[in-house]
């Protein structure tokens, strides 16, 4: 076994024209570039450790400086060092006694400690020869809760609790490990109908993912209610009365007009509505979730969602779809804590993949949850959008509208060296051939 020492962090600006086709848009984001503050982290004995965060565009370059700070905290740090206490040095970098005041824990400082730490967690599980899920599957239930940091989260869930539940779960662990390995984790698309998309468009889309044998479909709303009924219609007469469909209005609504709103397209059947409202407001989805139970309409959120200490608010006031992002909480430190806590409060977790290298990532995340935490499948999937997977070293393999467990060692989220160089913004080559978006300077203000 390698025991490494980390020399050297480096992070990069990376951006993805997605906007000049919509992909990615909805009521809120209505020009996504998807992008990442991108780290590669050197070893002494060579070995590295890829990580990212997603941004979406513009401001990625203040998440890469944030980053920046956080660098003197790993380099010259052994790998064995960081893992011995790994809830420790989760929080050395969360809580440092100065950078703490651009968070805490939240917005683009926590945003920069998920690009380090998965960077962190992709070089263990390479130091180890596995899967990222792998590494989290075979690790003796102790070390995992010690990787989470309790603090804040222990009136909802305490360290004794976390590790009776995965001591519970080690029954069947066998199983469902073989399970995954033969069919996948059930996945859903949101790729064939972002709100940019014209109908002919997410016809085609729908239609091609019918044959592919996608049963499972996520559309956005929010932005006209004529134009929702429409497409919902469309989508809905297209996938038949048996499949599933969501809906997801990126923080669109207040909370009375969320009601109003959702209630007027209870007749296409969603499963969720996500985001319905500000992702702070926690008594707001509440609120919006106890309205329209009585229509079967279930409320989801997490994309946006800061930290450990707001999912527990969230699952205290009321049940929801817990979406949990692998680059928006701590990590895989703060995920274990939210996939816990889920787990406590009896609630089903689809992660959020919706951008660039979430889907790399959160597979392993969500593998992890059924084989070591949740034991269930019932109402669970994990979102899949299809772009951009191309860039990626190790890209995810969908099967039948399921994730098929990757083989490859580490947290997938290495980028190909051409796409980094390519795509580096403002100096590669597809920004500086890009004139269709002029950059617009501080000064015309
Ligand atoms: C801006 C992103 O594409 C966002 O719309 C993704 C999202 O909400 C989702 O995937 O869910
Ligand atoms: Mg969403």
């Amino acid at each position: 076994k390698m025991l490494p020492r980390i020399v050297k962090l480096a992070v990069t600006d990376v951006r993805f024209p997605t906007s000049l086709e919509q992909h990615g848009s909805d009521a809120m984001h209505t020009d996504p570039d998807y992008s990442a503050a991108y780290v590669v982290i050197d070893t002494d004995c060579g070995l590295k450790g890829f990580g990212l965060t997603f941004t979406l565009g513009k401001g990625t370059e203040i998440v890469v400086c944030a980053v920046e700070a956080l660098a003197r905290l790993v380099v010259g740090k052994s790998l064995q060092e960081i893992v011995s206490d790994f809830g420790g040095f989760y929080r050395l970098l969360t809580s440092e006694s100065q950078l703490r005041w651009l968070g805490p824990e939240k917005g683009v400082i926590h945003l920069a400690s998920a690009a380090v730490l998965n960077a962190v967690w992709d070089l263990w599980a390479r130091a180890e020869g596995k899967p990222l899920w792998k590494l989290l599957v075979d690790m003796d239930p102790k070390q995992i809760v010690s990787c989470i940091d309790f603090r804040y989260i222990t009136d909802a869930l305490t360290e004794e609790e976390a590790l009776d539940i995965l001591l519970k779960a080690r029954e069947g662990r066998k199983q469902r490990e073989d399970q995954m390995l033969r069919e996948g984790y059930p996945a859903y698309t949101t790729s064939c109908a972002w709100l940019g998309y014209s109908d002919e468009l997410l016809t085609q889309l729908c239609a091609d993912a019918l044959g592919n044998g996608w049963t499972k479909f996520k559309v956005k709303v929010g932005a006209d209610l004529e134009d929702d009924r429409r497409r919902c219609r469309l989508i809905r007469e297209m996938i038949g009365p048996s499949n599933t469909l969501m809906m997801d209005a990126n923080q669109r609504w207040d909370v009375a007009e969320a009601i109003r709103w959702v209630s007027s397209l209870a007749d296409f059947k969603p499963l969720w509505i996500e985001e319905p409202t500000c992702p702070d407001d926690i008594l707001g989805h509440a609120a919006i979730s106890k309205a329209l139970a009585p229509l079967g309409i279930g409320v989801a959120s997490g994309e946006q969602c800061h930290n450990r200490v707001m999912f527990k608010q969230f699952l205290q006031a009321s049940a929801l779809f817990v979406q949990i992002d692998s680059c928006r909480l701590g990590s895989v430190n703060e995920n274990l804590a939210v996939l816990l806590m889920a787990h406590k409060f009896q609630v089903p977790v689809c992660p959020h993949a919706g951008g660039v290298g979430l889907c790399e990532l959160v597979q392993h995340l969500i593998l992890f949850d059924y084989i070591c935490v949740s034991g269930s499948l019932a109402n669970r999937m994990c979102e899949y959008v299809d772009h951009l997977h191309e860039h990626f070293a190790s890209p995810v393999v969908i099967r039948n509208g399921h994730y098929i467990a990757p083989e490859d060692i580490g947290y997938s989220c290495e980028m190909l060296e051409s796409s980094v160089q390519s795509h580096r913004y403002p100096e590669g080559d597809v920004w500086k051939a890009n004139t269709s978006k002029p950059e617009v300077k501080m000064d015309t203000f």
